[in-house]
């Protein structure tokens, strides 16, 4: 069943004009003058319950602009958006308790409260039943270690241990669907790997649908099936990292040790990726000749110690199709 349904759907801001000095601002209230940008661009997809998807694209794509249409914060310029048959912005006091909303630079906690006076006002807002909020409570502090700081200030709390107590607040009235918004998003590595792990479980056994915005394709890799991918407001990729990785002609990364510096390497179709000494990572195309045969020539020429050849991983993949974005943007511009 679906229970998030975009169609056609468009998200225009107006930007009015403003005349500088005080003769300027008495003349922008007269004039009106705006631009207008169009941060979703008549985006349709469906996402069924159970699926856990991410939403990617680079900066300025439209991911949060999407979420806020999604959760009812913002109202559609064009085109319709139903999460569990309901219109958002219509809907919003019965979709909140349905759905749980994380925004990573945005709290929902009360900042000068103990965490745990947050879960309670959280129940008492929600109207949870005693058992059932204790049930969740449980399970989200064991798993998300916060009995260490429960009793402590919000604002005391580091940014992992905010992000642990936001998470669990939006999952605590056990909602069907939880947005959430950069979740990894400045977290050191044991932080981001607990949360991926809790979002993994909550998604694959407690059955909740999962849709999250993230530049972190470890956060793709561990908890999502299913991506979409935007830029400039339109929906360019919406499948499975694997497909993409098929269609984007399977590159490989190939690492090579060198015994001394090459130098930059005159050959075609590769790319150097990464430089720890005289170990390097190569993405090579495999178009321009097959991957072995393109090693042994470098081997020929240059002074190699190792080489190993990895499937190329997600965050190159995605490179690449930003990459081709970038390319078919600027072709337009010329053609333009
Ligand atoms: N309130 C607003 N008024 C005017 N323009 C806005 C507003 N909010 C967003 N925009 C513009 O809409 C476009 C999409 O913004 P949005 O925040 O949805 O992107 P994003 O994909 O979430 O970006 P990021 O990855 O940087 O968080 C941007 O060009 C942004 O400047």
């Amino acid at each position: 069943m679906d229970i998030i349904a975009a169609n056609h759907l468009t998200k225009s801001y107006r930007q009015y004009r403003r005349f500088p000095g005080l003769i300027g601002s008495v003349r922008s209230l007269f004039t009106r003058q705006f631009t207008e940008e169009t941060a979703v661009n008549d985006i349709s997809f469906t996402i069924g319950e159970g699926e856990a998807v991410g939403y990617l694209g680079p900066n300025g794509a439209g991911k949060s602009t999407m979420i806020k249409m999604m959760t009812g914060i913002l109202v559609p310029t064009a085109g319709d958006i139903r999460v569990l048959g309901a219109v958002p912005h219509e809907a919003r006091k019965t979709n909140a308790r349905q759905i749980g909303v994380v925004f990573g630079q945005r709290s929902q906690l009360w900042w000068d409260l103990p965490v745990t006076d947050s879960f309670d006002l959280h129940k008492t807002i929600y109207q949870i039943p005693e058992t059932k909020f204790k049930q969740n409570l449980q399970m989200c502090m064991e798993l998300l270690s916060i009995h260490e700081f429960v009793e402590k200030p919000v604002r005391q709390l580091s940014l992992g241990q905010r992000m642990r107590v936001e998470i669990a607040m939006a999952l605590l009235h056990e909602p069907r669907i939880l947005f959430l918004d950069e979740p990894t998003i400045g977290l050191d590595v044991m932080a981001k790997d607990q949360i991926r792990h809790f979002l993994r479980m909550v998604n694959r056994e407690r059955k909740v649908t999962i849709l999250l915005t993230t530049h972190d394709m470890k956060d793709i890799e561990e908890i999502c099936p299913r991506m979409i991918v935007v830029n400039k407001g339109t929906l360019v990729y919406d499948g499975s990292v694997e497909e993409l990785r098929a269609r984007l002609g399977n590159e490989r990364r190939v690492v090579i040790d060198f015994r001394e510096d090459p130098g930059p390497l005159d050959m075609p179709g590769i790319t150097l990726l990464q430089e720890e000494g005289l170990r390097k990572t190569y993405l090579v195309s495999r178009s321009e000749s097959t991957v072995f045969e393109l090693v042994s020539r470098i081997a020929a020429r240059y002074p190699v110690e190792d080489a190993s050849i990895e499937s190329a991983d997600i965050e190159s993949v995605i490179r690449r199709l930003y990459r081709q974005l970038a390319d078919e943007e600027s072709i337009g511009r010329q053609i333009g």
